[in-house]
């Protein structure tokens, strides 16, 4: 008998083709993303879980007694309670790396976006403003030659030093909770503490996994550090900057602006008073919305969950389940 698979996303029809060549599928269908009571509904019967987005935790799992392995089509996955799964026996996979170079575009796509004002100017132009050349005060600031600060070299962060460093000239520090001597000499980065990195840097990216450890990491007493003119980028997860002080900052005018993919609570609330500042750039996660890179992420979620159906050791089983598999 197949293993029934419930799938909670949107999924290409190629994908959901190879999937049925394994499983007994059911899905989602409904226009919106399938919330949390209506995803813990259609557990009842699945081994297999495709997941785009969402919680997983005890209560979830205690209306899936038949699951398996939930397979998040994610790199990050601090929506899933480990300890939980581990104490039900479900395994979880996630996708690193695939995304790296679509996340890192989109980086300096923002970065180049808050320092030269993009976002602003073509709305002047658009809203019939531009009647002469513009104030000086609309100047914007180089990225070329600049100082960027990456918190979190991993996959993501590594991608970010490539392009800064080859495409703009720019100076590389970075932070992270193991020093990187491989990194700083193949891409000419340079390790500091987080303080340093703060003081220093032009551009700020925050590129950590969401943990207990990095949860709230970047607080008022960092936006203190930081240079009145930097511009500070999140495209990793929103906890990991206090919102409310990174609103604090923006009014104080303690940095110059900042540029977000990502935010504590999605999808951000419309009253949000980041939504209202116009030195914010405000994307709706999309950092590795491209087709060729959704698809890929996809297929390796629906690789992974057919190979710990079968009782295989999936190609990115998450990090936290490697030694229950391999006792
Ligand atoms: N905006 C988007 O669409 C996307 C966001 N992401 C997010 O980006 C995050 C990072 O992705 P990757 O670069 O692939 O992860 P990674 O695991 O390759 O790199 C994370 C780095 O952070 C460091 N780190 C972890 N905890 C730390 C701590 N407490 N203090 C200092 N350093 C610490 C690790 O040593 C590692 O070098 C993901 O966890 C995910 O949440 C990932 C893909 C797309
Ligand atoms: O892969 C991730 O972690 C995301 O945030 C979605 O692309």
């Amino acid at each position: 008998m197949r293993p029934k698979v419930y799938i909670a996303w949107r999924i290409p029809d190629e994908i959901e083709a190879y999937l049925a060549e394994h499983c007994s599928l059911r899905k989602w269908k409904g226009e919106t993303p399938i919330r949390y009571e209506e995803l813990k509904d259609e557990l009842k019967d699945a081994e297999g879980l495709l997941l785009g987005e969402g919680r997983i935790d005890a209560e979830l799992l205690e209306q899936a007694p038949h699951l398996r392995v939930v397979s998040t089509i994610s790199n990050g996955y601090n929506n899933l309670d480990i300890e939980a799964m581990k104490h039900r026996g479900v395994i979880g996979t996630n996708n690193p790396g695939i995304s790296n170079e679509s996340v890192a575009d989109l980086v300096l796509g923002l970065a180049l976006a808050a320092a030269r004002k993009i976002v602003k100017l073509d709305r002047y132009v658009k809203e019939g403003c531009w009647t002469r050349g513009i104030d000086s005060s609309w100047y914007g600031l180089d990225v070329h030659h600049s100082t960027i600060g990456i918190i979190g070299m991993g996959g993501i962060g590594q991608e970010v030093a490539k392009r800064a460093k080859a495409g703009f000239d720019m100076k590389v520090l970075y932070y992270n909770r193991s020093r990187r001597p491989e990194v700083e000499h193949r891409l000419g980065a340079e390790y500091c503490s987080l303080e340093e990195l703060l003081t220093q840097s032009d551009f700020i990216v925050v590129m950590l996994p969401l943990t207990a450890q990095t949860e709230h990491l970047i607080g008022d007493r960092h936006f203190d550090l930081m240079k009145p003119s930097a511009v500070l980028i999140n495209a990793s997860r929103g906890s990991i900057v206090n919102e409310r002080a990174l609103v604090e900052a923006l009014r104080a005018r303690k940095i110059s602006a900042a540029a977000l993919d990502v935010y504590e609570f999605e999808p951000v609330n419309p009253d949000h008073p980041l939504l209202n500042m116009d030195n914010v750039i405000t994307l709706p996660h999309v950092g590795s919305a491209t087709a060729k890179t959704r698809f890929n992420m996809v297929m390796s979620a629906a690789r992974n969950l057919v190979a710990a159906l079968k009782g295989e050791t999936p190609p990115f089983l998450i990090r936290e389940f490697k030694e229950s598999v391999q006792n």
